[in-house]
């Protein structure tokens, strides 16, 4: 059975359908990748899954089996499922150890206070943040050290499975290589990942599967190699351009 089951999901804002009947499923352990336009429909996509700020108009989302798009974001985050989003988000007069502490503690009470300090260095650890920048404010960090807090952050939680907006976006090339290496450390600990991202080669290098979104629908979905080579994506998603490699 799928870990994660998206079932017809929708979502309308006044007349526009910024997601349509969308359906697919994540096994466990995968690396899904998400592709589409600008306004697509992915982080609305995301927004449902979660359910923050907002669940389906329409549709089912469940988790190993247990049916979540009714319930809040906050206990959906508890039942194991968390997200970054497409801007860096962090608590920026809090240190970077006590941002990766509010995420191992979410969530856990009773939880013994010297195994959520562990489970928040390790996943600072996880990210590549070295001990040196626990003490560091998260407001005076660089972009792509504030994204990789939001990732320890998520991780923390020590969820099963972690949606990722956009996480190479405003990145150089070498952070990006350097992201693409902390994902796949982060799916080797058995998280499974779902990740929208523009740079395609990011996605093709990750996913396993790769699902195509256009004005709110499905255009393709299955293995990367095909689906871009599909000549409906090159169209919607390229334009009259062939993909950059
Ligand atoms: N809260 C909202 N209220 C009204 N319209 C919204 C809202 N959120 C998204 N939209 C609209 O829904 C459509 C899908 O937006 P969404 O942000 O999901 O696309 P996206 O694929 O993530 O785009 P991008 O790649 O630019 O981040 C867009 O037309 C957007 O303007």
């Amino acid at each position: 059975m799928a870990l994660l089951e998206i079932e017809a999901v929708s979502k309308a804002f006044g007349s526009l359908k910024a997601v349509d009947d969308v359906s697919f499923s994540v096994g466990a352990g995968e690396i899904f990748g998400i592709a589409g336009p600008n306004g697509s429909g992915k982080s609305t996509l995301f927004n449902i899954v979660t359910g923050i700020p907002f669940g389906p108009d329409r549709g089912r989302v469940r988790l190993d089996g247990t049916e979540i798009q009714a319930r809040t974001g906050d206990a959906i985050a508890r039942l194991g499922l968390a997200r970054t989003f497409q801007r860096e988000t962090s608590f920026d007069g809090l240190t970077v150890f006590e941002n990766a502490l509010i995420g191992a503690g979410f969530g856990k009470p009773g939880r013994p206070a010297r195994v959520i300090r562990e489970a928040a260095a390790e996943a600072l650890d996880v990210v590549g943040l070295p001990d040196g920048a626990f003490g560091r404010l998260a407001g005076e960090l660089s972009v792509y050290e504030r994204k990789c807090l939001m990732l320890a952050t998520a991780v923390a939680m020590q969820p099963r499975v972690l949606l990722l907006d956009e996480p190479a976006s405003s990145l150089t090339k070498p952070e990006i290589e350097a992201s693409i290496g902390l994902i796949r450390r982060i799916a080797a600990r058995g998280v499974t990942i779902v990740l929208i991202e523009h740079v395609l080669t990011f996605l093709m290098t990750l996913s396993q599967h790769l699902l195509v979104l256009n004005n709110g629908r499905v255009l393709a979905a299955g293995a990367p190699e095909a689906v871009i080579a599909d000549p409906r994506v090159v169209e919607a998603y390229l334009g009259t351009r062939r993909a950059r490699p």
